[in-house]
């Protein structure tokens, strides 16, 4: 059987808002999320993360449950408000500093690595108020951020990611209005996001790399969520199509840090629909040299979210009237109705789509080390026998193996979304991906291992996929 190499490490992941709960507690400043969830209609349960899984009081828990299972790494994200109530480094919250200082006490004493997030999602209310991820200084704020996060935690924290998902922030939060703040500026919005998003990463990386690397010897790197893209046809369109649709969604976040400024592709063809709209300017903010040359080159890895594959075909370009991403890509997307399907409309089961995937990444990225820092399965509440799960864990791992194995490529880590069941954004609880039950209804929020957390414990400990 093949065996994961030695310095492999298996982990599970997490994120603030989606497990701690203590919403206001201890001097917490509101984020985002906290307002977002308290307005009805924003949750299809009308559910929120005010208590979650309690972690905020249960990470000793958490942490035993993490050693039980014998992982090597625990990837968890800092809530900014919970250090810096209103996001600014004029207060610094101690009992938020103190709570992260104990939860990778904790880890450590156990033997677990923290592979720490620094934003997933929950930015505090009071940098919203001044535009959020659309206010050309949010890479300013959130440098000060980075800052005190790595004076605080820099001496314990050897990976650090800097933001998870932009994608997901700039079109679903900014462009679209399934995630907080909701703003649904699709044409506009989606690509100012990006733009400010990547200028924050660059940021954080240039603070740590000239006042903390070298003392601290940690690496930094944005995150990137994928799936495996493939055309439906062999013809030139569809092919073009599909390398659209990777540059639209992960070379617009990607591209600046690995390769210098937007991918070319979406250069011209957002400039070329702009025009025909009436606007004097591209709607994608231009980077300068010197913005190029700061942001080119500013990664130590590469995270990778990857949880599905799509295929891509081409489609006739949309006629000129209100400015939307989606007409600049011009592509469709759809499943292979093989593909098993989960308890979230997107997520499909493609095993061999993630060694296509990271074989695709390497060469396009050349990143040096990967980390899969998400990859998992959803399924309704309530279910302990999770053999779908498990299934899909067995597929993916087992491809992953092959691409580090047969294929040699650099992926020295594996953090499995997700170690609990937790507050799945604005489906609420509806949707469960942990490998361990949360009981919502119980105040203890008791935990109960499934069958997919008994089967990973196994194939940690032996190191090869097992049945
Ligand atoms: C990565 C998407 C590229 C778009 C390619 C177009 C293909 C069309 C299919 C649309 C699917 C969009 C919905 C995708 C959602 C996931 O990427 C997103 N939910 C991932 O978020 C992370 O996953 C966890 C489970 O949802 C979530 O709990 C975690 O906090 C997120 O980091």
């Amino acid at each position: 059987e093949k065996q994961f190499p030695d310095g492999f490490k298996f982990g599970a992941a997490t994120a603030a808002y989606q497990i701690e709960g203590g919403w206001d507690e201890d001097g917490k400043g509101l984020s985002i999320w906290d307002n977002f969830v308290h307005e009805a209609g924003n949750i299809v349960d009308d559910s929120t993360g005010d208590v979650a899984c309690d972690s905020y009081h249960k990470y000793r828990e958490d942490v035993a449950i993490l050693k039980d299972l014998g992982v090597d790494i625990y990837r968890f994200s800092i809530a900014w408000s919970r250090i810096m109530p209103n996001g600014t480094p004029n207060e610094i919250n101690q009992a938020g500093i103190d709570y992260y200082l104990n939860l990778i006490a904790e880890l450590l004493l156990h033997d677990i690595e923290p592979i720490v997030t620094l934003y997933h999602w929950d930015l505090p209310q009071y940098l919203e108020n001044l535009g959020g991820w659309l206010n050309p200084q949010i890479a300013d704020y959130f440098g000060d951020y980075a800052r005190v996060v790595f004076e605080h935690f820099g001496p314990y924290v050897k990976y650090w990611i800097t933001l998870n998902e932009p994608l997901a922030t700039c079109l679903s939060g900014y462009g679209g209005d399934s995630l907080a703040p909701a703003k649904g500026l699709v044409g506009d919005g989606t690509y100012q996001c990006a733009y400010n998003t990547i200028k924050a990463h660059a940021k954080a990386y240039r603070i740590y790399e000239k006042e903390f690397k070298q003392e601290q010897g940690g690496k930094v790197a944005s995150n990137i969520p994928s799936p495996m893209f493939y055309s439906k046809t062999d013809s030139i369109e569809d092919i073009e199509a599909r390398e659209r649709a990777f540059e639209f969604n992960v070379g617009l976040y990607a591209h600046a840090i690995y390769r210098g400024n937007w991918p070319q592709i979406v250069i011209d063809r957002v400039a070329n629909r702009s025009k025909l709209e009436g606007y004097s300017f591209s709607r994608l903010p231009q980077f300068t040299q010197e913005e190029i040359d700061y942001i080119n080159g500013t990664f130590d890895y590469l995270t990778l979210n990857s949880y599905f594959s799509t295929i891509v075909e081409h489609t006739e370009e949309a006629p000129i009237g209100t400015p939307s991403i989606y007409s600049d890509q011009s592509t469709l997307s759809s499943s292979d109705p093989s593909w098993p399907t989960s308890a979230s409309s997107w997520l499909v089961s493609d095993p061999p789509g993630i060694r296509y995937l990271l074989n695709y990444i390497q060469e396009k990225y050349n990143p040096g080390e990967i980390v899969i820092t998400e990859n998992g399965w959803s399924t309704v509440p309530g279910i302990l026998n999770d053999e779908d799960r498990v299934t899909y864990l067995k597929g993916y791992l087992s491809n992953i193996l092959d691409a580090v194995v047969e294929d040699g490529i650099n992926v020295t880590g594996y953090t499995l979304w997700s170690l609990l069941d937790n507050f799945e954004w604005s489906q609420g609880y509806t949707q469960r991906f942990g490998i361990v039950d949360v009981d919502f209804e119980s105040p203890n929020r008791t935990r109960t291992y499934k069958s997919s957390a008994e089967w990973y414990k196994r194939l940690i400990a032996a190191r090869q996929i097992v049945d």
